[in-house]
């Protein structure tokens, strides 16, 4: 078996909640103080793991993270039981608490930035866990991130875990959301395109006014370098300033990359006709760019719908597919576009919908909920198998979401103690289901 490009996608964890934390992010605002439901949302995650394992592909899982993070309200000066700890936070702080207690690591995109073997120079799998540092909820992250990942992909020979950046603004990195992989076959020598939002050291250069900048130039270069990425083979661009200010937080909000496929809105890019000239001439392969301009979908319509932040798979028989969102289908317009778009000369053939209505009222698509890894087949010999998606784990992770997940939380459930004695009773229980040992802080305690 050649190369094949894997799905890691975050399992919802059981907190998941709606508290309004990430400004720049229209849905995440909207829904602020709605009531959630995890257990659905993290049967919807499961659905859409399932359906992609059942269509050939491999599809992994990982681990959500330890909420609420105890850890991080006793370093801000919270102190007593655990149960103390959060009464105080909740009287004194609700947002801090409520950030505390974020799912948001459910959504695997922004958990690191993956480099497969056959662009780094030293032929290793590489991953940088994200440093997320532009959110207070997120910026708690990768410490954990980096256990599950290493527990997951746990061989030296095949796999180079580094460090996340430095934790400040001047590095805010965001992981795979802003790097896509263009290639011939998974196998072969890629093209690894950087999109970030601002530069950190250089005054006076285009960034958003309205809404932040997430990544810097400075953190996807020094990712590519840790990476050991050939000038070659990595292209930085800027993402268009004004399509963050409209709600593209993230590049996969507006554009998406499979093999030699780079699906796009003519406003995605600053200097677009300079980084496609350059992507063609670093590509030893024929790129097709699929790009959307402003008739065919606005950039409204494509933060509404989440139309790039869809998956594009290569399917068994070489065809690829498109894995939407069920509000791509809701919209006319933009199911309009994928009807023509699937009839045209690309290799996209297919367009596969998923209700997956609980994440994106966060803000996540079927993109933000899955870290692509394209694995050798030594390599994914390598990844520990309980964490690789088939019958038997489907059945065995919904009956212990079925067990141990609420059906609705709302902001007051924050104050409530046995939220955390429930959670971590059910992320105890997984960790031994996934084999990945003592990755949660409350397990090392
Ligand atoms: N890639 C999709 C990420 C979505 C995520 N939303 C959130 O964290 C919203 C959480 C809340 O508001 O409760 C974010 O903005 O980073």
């Amino acid at each position: 078996m050649s190369t094949i490009e894997a799905n890691f996608d975050g399992l919802v964890g059981p907190t998941h909640n709606y508290a309004g934390l990430s400004e720049g992010n229209v849905a995440s605002l909207n829904n602020a103080k709605d009531i959630s439901n995890p257990k659905q949302a993290a049967l919807q995650g499961l659905a859409k793991m399932k359906a992609l394992h059942d269509l050939g592909l491999v599809q992994g899982v990982l681990a959500p993270q330890e909420r609420p993070d105890i850890e991080t309200l006793k370093r801000i000066g919270f102190t007593g039981s655990d149960s103390q700890v959060i009464e105080q936070a909740y009287q004194q702080a609700p947002s801090i608490l409520a950030s505390c207690y974020s799912a948001s690591s459910m959504w695997t995109a922004n958990a690191a930035t993956v480099t497969p073997s056959a662009d780094s120079l030293d032929n290793k799998l590489h991953f940088t866990p994200a440093n997320l540092t532009n959110k207070f909820h997120r910026s708690i992250e990768p410490q954990v991130t980096g256990n599950v990942l290493r527990a997951v992909f746990n061989d030296e020979q095949h796999f180079s875990h580094h460090l996340h950046l430095p934790e400040n603004e001047h590095f805010g990195d965001e992981g795979a959301a802003n790097h896509t992989r263009l290639c011939g076959a998974h196998g072969d020598n890629g093209i690894e395109v950087f999109t970030f939002g601002r530069y950190a050291f250089k005054k006076g250069m285009p960034e958003p006014k309205k809404f932040p900048a997430r990544q810097t130039f400075e953190a996807s270069q020094a990712v590519a370098r840790m990476h050991q990425l050939d000038s070659q083979n990595a292209v930085f661009v800027q993402q268009n300033p004004d399509v963050i200010d409209q709600g593209v937080f993230h590049n996969d909000v507006i554009a998406v990359g499979n093999q030699n496929v780079l699906f796009y809105h003519e406003q995605a890019f600053l200097n677009e006709q300079a980084f496609i000239n350059e992507v063609q001439q670093k590509a030893d392969f024929d790129v097709h760019f699929v790009r959307v301009n402003n008739e065919q979908v606005s950039v409204q319509d494509a933060v509404q719908t989440y139309l790039f932040n869809t998956q594009i798979v290569t399917m068994p028989n070489g065809e690829m597919s498109i894995i939407a969102p069920m509000h791509c289908a809701n919209n006319s317009n933009v199911k309009a576009y994928l009807d023509e778009l699937v009839t045209q000369n690309t290799p996209i053939k297919s367009v596969k919908f998923f209700d997956v209505n609980e994440s994106m009222k966060n803000g996540g698509g079927p993109a933000c909920l899955r870290l692509r890894v394209a694995l050798t087949q030594a390599e994914l010999n390598a990844v520990n198998p309980q964490c690789i998606m088939n019958d038997a784990l489907y059945g065995q992770l919904t009956s212990w979401v079925e067990k141990h997940y609420r059906d609705r939380i709302t902001n007051q459930c924050l104050a409530d103690p046995q939220l955390l004695i429930e959670s971590r009773t059910a992320l105890d229980e997984l960790t031994q289901i996934l084999n990945i040992g003592s990755v949660y802080p409350f397990q090392k305690s």
